[in-house]
């Protein structure tokens, strides 16, 4: 029987979602990718997304901006917030063109992921994207740096724990560690080539009134390799009140979330120390 301890390799059953045919197939195919980010984010709160059309130059360059980051100030994590207003660091010279074209870019890819989100749930999107004011969304953009690690009392990189915000893109240096929640077991997660791994997030869960989870992640270290990642997350705007769609509930399916504006969760987060969805369950109804 699956206990939540057993470890599963499953990069074949790991749903993909092809970026390319979203935004350029014609509008069957497109409807039917829909359907497949649907079942996606319903089954799994994670897939690996292809085609997405960011280059693998920007890519590259992120990780190698990090990389000379994290030598210059000897720290193995840092987030800065890039939208509605761009922040970045002095040095490395080059880092504040690199992560705002970096940002940029995984957000157009993001917001179009939403997009076809809300399509799948039969859900207006300009209802849905004035409610959460996407236009000035919130998005962080965090590195993070993995030495390898020899002591066997040390396991993780990252706790269980899942993100707040709408999307989370992740991108990592070749060197695996990511594992998911699925079903009550865990799945390491080696990701396609090219490809960017995307989870939905605490306030995606709130606004479907629970129909698709935050995924639960954790990280395992490694006991050779450095491994290095590059997450974005997506939200609402700080000033969004978050509450579920009233279209997703009805007398059987009452709201399982209260509303809270999007800064107070955060605030709510960062002062709490939480583990797992410790910050959802606070605006949790039953
Ligand atoms: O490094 C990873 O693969 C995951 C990082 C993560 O979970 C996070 O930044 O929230
Ligand atoms: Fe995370």
């Amino acid at each position: 029987m699956a206990s939540s301890q057993t470890e599963l390799l499953a990069e074949k059953i790991i749903p993909t979602i092809d970026f390319g045919v979203l935004v350029n197939g014609t509008p069957d195919q497109r409807s039917g990718m829909v359907q497949t980010l649907a079942k996606a984010c319903e089954d799994w709160g994670f897939f690996m997304l292809l085609n997405h059309g960011m280059p693998d130059r920007l890519s590259d360059e992120m990780l190698e901006a990090f990389t000379v980051l994290f030598e210059k100030c000897w720290k193995h994590y840092v987030k800065i917030f890039v939208h509605p207003e761009f922040h970045s660091v002095p040095k490395p010279l080059n880092f504040r063109d690199i992560s705002k074209d970096y940002s940029e870019c995984t957000r157009a890819i993001g917001l179009e992921l939403l997009k076809a989100i809300w399509e799948g749930l039969g859900m207006e999107e300009s209802h849905i994207n004035e409610a959460l004011k996407l236009g000035s969304c919130f998005q962080n953009l965090t590195g993070n740096l993995y030495p390898p690690y020899q002591n066997p009392d040390i396991k993780f990189g990252f706790v269980p724990h899942s993100d707040h915000g709408l999307l989370t893109l992740l991108y990592q240096n070749g060197v695996d560690g990511l594992q998911i929640k699925h079903q009550d077991r865990w799945v390491s997660v080696r990701p396609l080539p090219n490809s960017i791994m995307v989870n939905t997030c605490d306030h995606l869960e709130i606004v479907t009134n629970g129909k698709y989870k935050a995924v639960l992640h954790r990280v395992l270290l490694n006991t050779e390799v450095e491994r290095m990642s590059v997450a974005t997350t997506i939200g609402p705007s700080l000033d969004a009140i978050v509450e579920p769609i009233p279209d997703l509930m009805n007398e059987d399916f009452p709201a399982v979330f209260r509303g809270i504006k999007y800064r107070d969760y955060l605030e709510q987060q960062q002062s709490n120390s939480l583990v797992e969805k410790g910050a959802l369950n606070l605006v949790r109804l039953s």
